[in-house]
C-alpha cells in the first residue's frame, strides 16, 4: 500500500502546530563574480510550534544548512521574512542556540568551562550560585557530571557532542537549532545520544529544527519531516506528520506498518529527486 503522508503542506500552515517559527517566501541567492545570483533557496515557507521537533531532509547542497543559518541569524535572507516568537529575526541572539555537527567547542577551557562561557554570556543578571547550578544541572543532565574538568581533547566526539547540546540548553533557548548534529558519530554513540536529546526535550519541551540526513533519526525523533528539493533554487516540497506519540519505542516503532510506510515514503522522495538530478 501507498503511503500518504497526513500532512503534506508546503504553504507553512502547519495543521497541529502553533507559528512560533514562521518562515514566509524566504529566497536566498548569493552573488557570482560574473555578477549573476546563485539562487539556493526559493520559495521557503514553513512554520514551527513552540514545542515541536522538526527534521529537514534533503540533498547535499540543497540548502538547508544555509535555511538554519538564517534561521540562527549567522546569514541574511535576500527576502521574505523569518520571525520566532512574532520577531523578525536579523541576527544571532541567546533565544536560538545552535549545536553544530563539529562540536564547536574551545579547546583550551574544559567541560565545565565551554557550558560556564556561555552561561556568562548570556545570564547575565544570573547571580555566581545559579550559574554554578545551571552549568553542574546540565552537566548531569548529559550525564558529564564526571568529565567536568577535561578538556575537549581529552574526551570522546559523542562526549564533545554532548557539551554541546548541554552548553546550547544551558542558557535556555526558545529554540534549538542542530545541523547533523549526531553526523560524526558512529552508530551506537549515536543511538545513545538520540535518546538522551528525546529525554531531555520530553522533559523541557521546545521548539528543534535539526538536520539531518538520516531518514530513522527524522522519525524517530521529530514530530514532523521537512522534505527539501534538489538545488539550486530549492524549497519544500513535503512534509510528513510521523504519527507515533513520545516518549517512542524505537525497536517497537520499527516493527510497526506506519514506520515502514514512512520510511519507505521518504526514502522514495529522496532517491526520486537523486534521479532528476542525474
Ligand atoms: N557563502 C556562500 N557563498 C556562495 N555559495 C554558498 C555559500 N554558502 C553556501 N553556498 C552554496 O549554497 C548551496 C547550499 O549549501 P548548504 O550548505 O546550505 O547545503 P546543505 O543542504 O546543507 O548541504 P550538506 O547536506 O552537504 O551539508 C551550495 O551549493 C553551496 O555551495
Amino acid at each position: 500500500m501507498k503511503y500518504t503522508p497526513s500532512v503534506v503542506d508546503t504553504h507553512g500552515k502547519a495543521m497541529s502546530s502553533t507559528n512560533f517559527l514562521e518562515i514566509k517566501n524566504l529566497v536566498k541567492a548569493y552573488p557570482t563574480p560574473d555578477k549573476g545570483n546563485f539562487v539556493v533557496l526559493d520559495g521557503v515557507n514553513l512554520t514551527i510550534g513552540e514545542n515541536e521537533f522538526i527534521s529537514v531532509i534533503g540533498h547535499s547542497g540543497c540548502g538547508k544548512s544555509t535555511l538554519l543559518k538564517i534561521v540562527a541569524g549567522l546569514e541574511k535572507a535576500s527576502s521574505g521574512s523569518v520571525r520566532l516568537d512574532g520577531k523578525e529575526i536579523h541576527k544571532p541572539g541567546a533565544e536560538r542556540m545552535m549545536v553544530f555537527q563539529n562540536y564547536s567547542l574551545l579547546p583550551w577551557l574544559t567541560v565545565r568551562e565551554n557550558i560556564r562561557l556561555a552561561v556568562d554570556e548570556v545570564l547575565k543578571n544570573a547571580k555566581n550560585a545559579e550559574r554554578i547550578s545551571i552549568v553542574n544541572q546540565h552537566l548531569a543532565m548529559v550525564n558529564l557530571t564526571p568529565a567536568a574538568d577535561k578538556y575537549p581533547d581529552e574526551i570522546s566526539g559523542g562526549m564533545k557532542q554532548r557539551v554541546g547540546i548541554a552548553r546550547a540548553l544551558a542558557i535556555r533557548p526558545k529554540m534549538l537549532l542542530m545541523d547533523e548534529p549526531f553526523g560524526a558519530l558512529d552508530a551506537l554513540t549515536r543511538g545513545k545520544l538520540q535518546r538522551q536529546v528525546l529525554d531531555i526535550w520530553e522533559n523541557h519541551r521546545q521548539a528543534v529544527m535539526m538536520i539531518t540526513h538520516d531518514v530513522d533519526e527524522a522519525i524517530y525523533m521529530s514530530d514532523r519531516i521537512v522534505l527539501m528539493t534538489n538545488g539550486p533554487a530549492a524549497n519544500i516540497r513535503e512534509i510528513l506528520e510521523v504519527p507515533f506519540p513520545h516518549p517512542r519505542d524505537r525497536s517497537a516503532m520499527r516493527n510497526s506498518k506506519e514506520y515502514f510506510e514512512l520510511r519507505n515514503h521518504a526514502l522514495n522522495f529522496l532517491d526520486k529527486y537523486f534521479t532528476q538530478e542525474e
